[in-house]
């Protein structure tokens, strides 16, 4: 079984920062020779630059420097978002109990008192660089997860869900604030299941992700947009005045109805605007919308319809 510790974590670049010259060169053999590729600093300040300029995936670092000390090197990388997550393992002489508590409180991951085993210096080198691996894997699949979770994977808009939530802390700063009221409108594609059933669900398909790239064209960055349910599409349009909201209704029914989407032809949806009332719940406020589409598709679809 291959352990944390045997895995090889080679071709990562440890920048040392140390003073001492036969310590910069101990160090930068024993690492070299494990196949780390290894850059090095004899002050702080130039350690500093070295790290801001190109990162380093781990540093190690004395305290005591000609200018800077390490802790407040340290303190410097942690408040810097392109370096606050590189490991740093203080190695140095002082070997005082408050010394090692100052370290770890500017936010190192370990300590290695000097003068130092190099098996034991590699034996953490190792265990930080695996473990700050493993942690910004766990990252980049929670962003995953959190988008996987928000979005709806054809269209690639917010998600039904991930809508309400957005459109609730709109309507609770709406109120709050005494601002004006926003616009919802609720869109539907006309006669939908023509399309499916004459050219098949994969151009369906199409004809959905077209749709939602020729509304988003048509709309703001503050506007809220999001796939509703099957072919159906909400939108929030923060502090727009009722005219204002009916207008843009109105473009983006034009927008959708002008071109062909081959080869399904024209395609046409039904619009259904709301303003919201102070107080009023979201739900309330939605359905209000619905009522308003209902209506635009007795009146006959591929129009804009408002409910007071
Ligand atoms: N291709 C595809 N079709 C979908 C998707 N979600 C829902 N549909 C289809 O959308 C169609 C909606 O049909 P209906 O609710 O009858 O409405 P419509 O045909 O659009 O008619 P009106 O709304 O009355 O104008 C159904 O055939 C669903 O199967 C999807 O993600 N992809």
């Amino acid at each position: 079984m291959t352990t944390i510790l045997e895995e090889p974590t080679t071709a990562a670049t440890i920048l040392i920062v140390d003073d001492a010259p036969e310590n910069l060169n101990l160090l930068g053999r024993i690492l070299e020779d494990a196949d780390y590729r290894v850059r090095r600093q004899p002050t702080g300040h130039m350690g500093l630059t070295s790290a801001l300029t190109a990162p380093p995936d781990l540093i190690l670092l004395d305290i005591r420097l000609p200018d800077i000390d390490g802790f407040e090197l340290c303190d410097r990388l942690k408040q810097n978002s392109d370096t606050k997550d590189i490991p740093i393992i203080f190695i140095s002489a002082l070997n005082d109990a408050g010394d090692k508590v100052r370290a770890f409180s500017s936010g190192a991951v370990d300590y290695v008192t000097k003068p130092f085993q190099a098996e034991e210096v590699l034996a953490r080198v190792a265990i930080h660089l695996r473990h700050n691996a493993f942690q910004r894997q766990l990252e980049m699949q929670n962003r995953e997860l959190e988008r996987l979770a928000t979005t709806d994977p054809l269209t690639g808009i917010l998600n039904r869900r991930s809508f309400t939530s957005y459109a609730e802390h709109y309507r609770a700063r709406a109120d709050r604030y005494h601002q004006s009221g926003f616009g919802v409108i609720l869109l539907d594609i006309d006669k939908f299941k023509r399309i499916n059933d004459a050219f098949g669900h994969d151009i369906g398909d199409r004809v959905l992700v077209e749709m939602t790239e020729r509304i988003r064209c048509g709309l703001r960055e503050v506007d809220l947009f999001a796939r509703w349910g099957g072919e159906e599409f909400i939108i929030l349009s923060p502090e727009t005045p009722q005219e204002g909201v009916i207008h843009l209704a109105e473009r983006l029914r034009q927008a959708i109805a002008g071109d062909e989407i081959a080869p399904a032809g024209q395609v046409t949806a039904s619009f259904g605007v709301a303003i919201s009332r102070r107080g009023e719940k979201l739900d309330d406020l939605i359905r209000r919308a619905d009522f308003a589409l209902l209506d635009a598709k007795t009146a006959g679809r591929n129009r804009v319809q408002y409910v007071e």
